[in-house]
């Protein structure tokens, strides 16, 4: 083909073609334009957010959430309206606790903080007291602390949920000051009611969110507890993990710990930690809440991950006073993942039945030994002048017992009872007890605990180490000067016990066998008992008199004083007051009154005369607490101030006589002891009486005993009671305004100088 016919070929294919090369024509300008718009729409889309997956909307509040560092200038810019979601809605996560909310942490003006301490030996309440003058300088947004001590306070107020703070925008901050002990105290009450209050169905998982916060230092000591697996700190780490649960969460600093063994001690730590506090507390009470994202500082998952402990709780190798003992070796379950679904938690849920595990009541712990050989206890009974008998009695020889010996006079027993106190033996086959009263002289240091679970020595293991223990003291006598020879022969023979030592005799599971032992050899006993074992007060046999302590008048006040264990104390109480009335007829009852100034003497002789009202005791032995000087007492907040005068007592009892007889009761004042500051009152129509035979003679008051008689009754097999062994009438010294001094004994001063008998008109 030559070139001359090229222009006709083409309009040849022209004609042929034209219609597919315009119709391609038209796609392509189609899809080229199509591509354009699309590359436009794109780069425009680049500057905003893209649509969201699900997946990644969940982990967008997290970015949102960053805490924005904001000056009250600054404007808040206006949320973007949300976008409608796709799809179903997928839920994530755990349930988060009710708590101070991050609105609620902005209005916060003003912080109240609560310094909770416990002590035994009272230390800690002076660290508590340092810490509250530490952060009461600091700022009007931190209000004066309180220091509250936890054996006085209600846990149901503090504990359950946060009390009311002083006005709306004031928020409560608690910081507890917790020692450690190796032996049960009121603090193990403590952790319980921690615990039983997390496990409570009834009250929230977390009831003390609403505080802004909380913080524990614990006290403890390195040189006998090396590690916090061997026990350093303990009692702090636990109350810790609980208020961490109680609390969702909200624990405002790290667990703090003190070393009396250290050689900075424990104030410099707490010291320092207390700054720490202060900043914290500073920052709370501007609103700034507690942080995000810091280890151990509010995020409610943290708490759950210390859950682990719950599930060494349930497990086998749980100790009664619920610390796990070995916890690391009982694992928790993986928990869900945090993926899980709602969908997911339609189906059932898998249970093993075939489950093992067994439950703490199934194994129990050993029993160890209530004072174990070498425990602080042990090493400090001796120094105190006690024998300590097998695993858990004591034996000790009073003052009045070394008084009697060199004539110097007896004790208020002599003179109400008539038993000369160097045959009397002290002794108690419990030294633990389930109350801490302000002013018991154990020290601080003995055990206590609401049931027996220790091992049980034997009555006559216990009864003869007793008697040991007893005549070794007597003997190391004989060298003292001025002891009588007679009197010290009559010594090397037990005529009486006074089961009243320290701690709770009555605790003792063989508490009856001891007595027929002791009176089997013929030796009388007097029974001190707390009125908190209302089971073992009801199986208890003869016993030659019976006393419960009644140390306040009202449940109130009782806590205060006798810092019960028991969290039913009073119903315990008041329980024993209806069991004393009902032995009435086959015991000699007596209510002990010890009457400390400022705790239970204002206002409460109604209160007392109720109680004698319900229990109708033979006798009512009024007596002035005795100061013991000690850390403790110190601790207890008791000083000599608290100690009343003799009057203080004598005007006592006769307002508690006057509101007596206006119930229509008729008990009469029989006795005194005024150098024991104690007072006798009794029932006048059993004890106020005419002599055997003697009809038309002069009433007289009747409160010693007749010994031999109550060795006879009990011998005879028959039953008897108190009227049977009724005794001399009460003599003429002891009579009320005579002051109770055998004229028979030498009256001395402290310095052993001669002193005139005093007669209290
Ligand atoms: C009977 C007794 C048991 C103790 N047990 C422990 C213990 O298990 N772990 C510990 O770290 N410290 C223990 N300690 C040391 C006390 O926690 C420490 O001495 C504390 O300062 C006591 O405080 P307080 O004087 O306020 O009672 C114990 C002390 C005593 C007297
Ligand atoms: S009754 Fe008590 S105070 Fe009196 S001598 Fe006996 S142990 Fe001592």
């Amino acid at each position: 083909m030559d070139l001359l016919q090229l222009p006709s070929e083409l309009l040849y294919l022209w004609h042929t073609y034209r219609t597919e090369v315009l119709l391609s024509a038209g796609i392509l300008f189609a899809v080229v334009r199509l591509a354009l718009h699309w590359r436009t729409r794109r780069s425009e889309q680049g500057l905003t957010r893209p649509a969201l997956s699900s997946i990644e909307e969940k982990s967008l509040p997290a970015l949102i959430q960053q805490p924005v560092e904001l000056d009250q200038h600054t404007k808040l810019p206006s949320p973007r309206p949300p976008r409608p979601k796709i799809g179903p809605k997928r839920v994530t996560g755990t349930k988060r606790a009710k708590d101070i909310s991050t609105a609620q942490e902005l209005a916060i003006d003003s912080v109240q903080p609560l310094i909770f301490y416990y002590t035994l030996g009272g230390t800690t309440r002076v660290y508590a007291e340092h810490q509250a003058s530490l952060l009461s300088s600091t700022s009007e947004r931190i209000l004066k602390p309180e220091v509250l001590d936890l054996a006085q306070i209600d846990y149901d107020d503090y504990f359950i949920s946060p009390p009311k703070s002083p006005n709306a925008n004031t928020a409560l901050f608690y910081i507890l000051l917790v020692p450690s002990y190796d032996i049960d105290t009121e603090l193990s009450n403590f952790l319980a009611h921690l615990r039983e209050t997390h496990h409570d169905f009834r009250i929230d998982t977390a009831p003390l969110a609403g505080l802004a916060g909380y913080a524990v230092f614990g006290v403890g000591d390195s040189r006998e507890w090396r590690t916090e697996r061997e026990g350093y700190c303990k009692d702090a780490i636990d109350v810790d993990k609980w208020m961490a649960r109680l609390t969702g969460g909200r624990r405002g600093f790290p667990l703090g710990q003190g070393d009396t063994g250290s050689d900075g001690g424990v104030k410099k730590t707490l010291e320092e930690w207390t700054k720490g506090i202060k900043g914290m507390i500073s920052g709370l009470a501007k609103g700034e809440g507690l942080g995000e994202g810091m280890k151990g500082s509010g995020e409610a998952i943290e708490s759950e991950d210390e859950d682990g402990d719950d599930e060494a709780e349930s497990g086998a190798l749980v100790l009664e006073n619920g610390r796990a003992e070995n916890a690391e070796s009982v694992r928790k379950p993986s928990k869900r993942s945090q993926t899980d679904d709602l969908e997911d938690l339609r189906a059932p849920i898998p249970v093993d039945f075939t489950t093992t595990r067994p439950s703490s009541k199934t194994i129990a712990p050993p029993p160890k030994a209530m004072v174990p050989v070498n425990s602080p206890t042990y090493n400090s009974l001796p120094k105190q002048g006690y024998t300590i008998v097998g695993s858990h009695s004591g034996v000790k020889i009073c003052r009045w017992t070394k008084s009697a010996l060199r004539g110097r006079g007896s004790c208020y027993k002599y003179s109400f009872y008539g038993i000369a106190s160097h045959l009397c033996m002290e002794a108690t086959p419990s030294l633990s007890c389930s109350n801490k009263c302000v002013f018991c002289w154990r020290h601080g240091t003995n055990p206590v605990g609401t049931t027996w679970r220790w091992t049980v020595d034997p009555p006559d293991l216990v009864f003869a180490g007793m008697k040991e223990g007893h005549y070794k003291k007597i003997k190391m006598m004989r060298g003292v000067p001025g002891v009588r020879a007679e009197r010290f022969a009559e010594a090397m023979r037990i005529r009486h016990c006074a089961l009243s030592l320290v701690g709770e005799p009555i605790f003792y599971p063989h508490i009856n066998e001891l007595l027929a032992m002791l009176h089997s050899e013929r030796i009388s006993s007097f029974l001190v008992c707390n009125a908190q074992h209302p089971d073992q007060l009801a199986a208890l046999g003869p016993v030659t008199q019976l006393y419960v302590s009644i140390d306040a008048s009202n449940k109130d006040s009782l806590r205060r004083i006798d810092r019960p264990l028991h969290r039913d104390f009073w119903e315990r109480f008041l329980r024993c007051m209806d069991i004393l009335r009902e032995k009435r007829f086959t015991h000699r009852t007596v209510f002990r009154l010890t009457l400390v100034k400022g705790f239970n003497i204002e206002e409460e002789a109604e209160g007392y005369a109720d109680l004698v009202a319900r229990a109708l005791p033979a006798f009512v032995e009024v007596k002035g607490v005795t100061y013991c000087g000690t850390s403790t007492a110190a601790g207890a907040g008791l000083s000599m101030g608290n100690v009343p005068f003799y009057e203080e007592v004598q005007a006592f009892v006769l307002s508690l006589e006057a509101a007596l007889l206006r119930r229509g009761l008729e008990y009469g004042i029989a006795a005194e002891h005024a150098h024991s500051c104690c007072v006798l009152l009794a029932d006048r129509g059993r004890f106020f009486k005419r002599a055997e035979g003697d009809e038309g003679g002069e009433r007289k008051w009747h409160t010693l005993i007749d010994y031999a008689a109550f060795f006879r009754c009990l011998e005879s097999g028959k039953a008897f009671g108190p009227e049977d062994y009724i005794g001399e009438p009460t003599p003429e010294w002891a009579a009320w305004g005579r002051g109770g001094f055998d004229p028979r004994d030498e009256r001395v001063d402290r310095k052993g100088r001669p002193k005139a008998v005093e007669v209290v008109e």
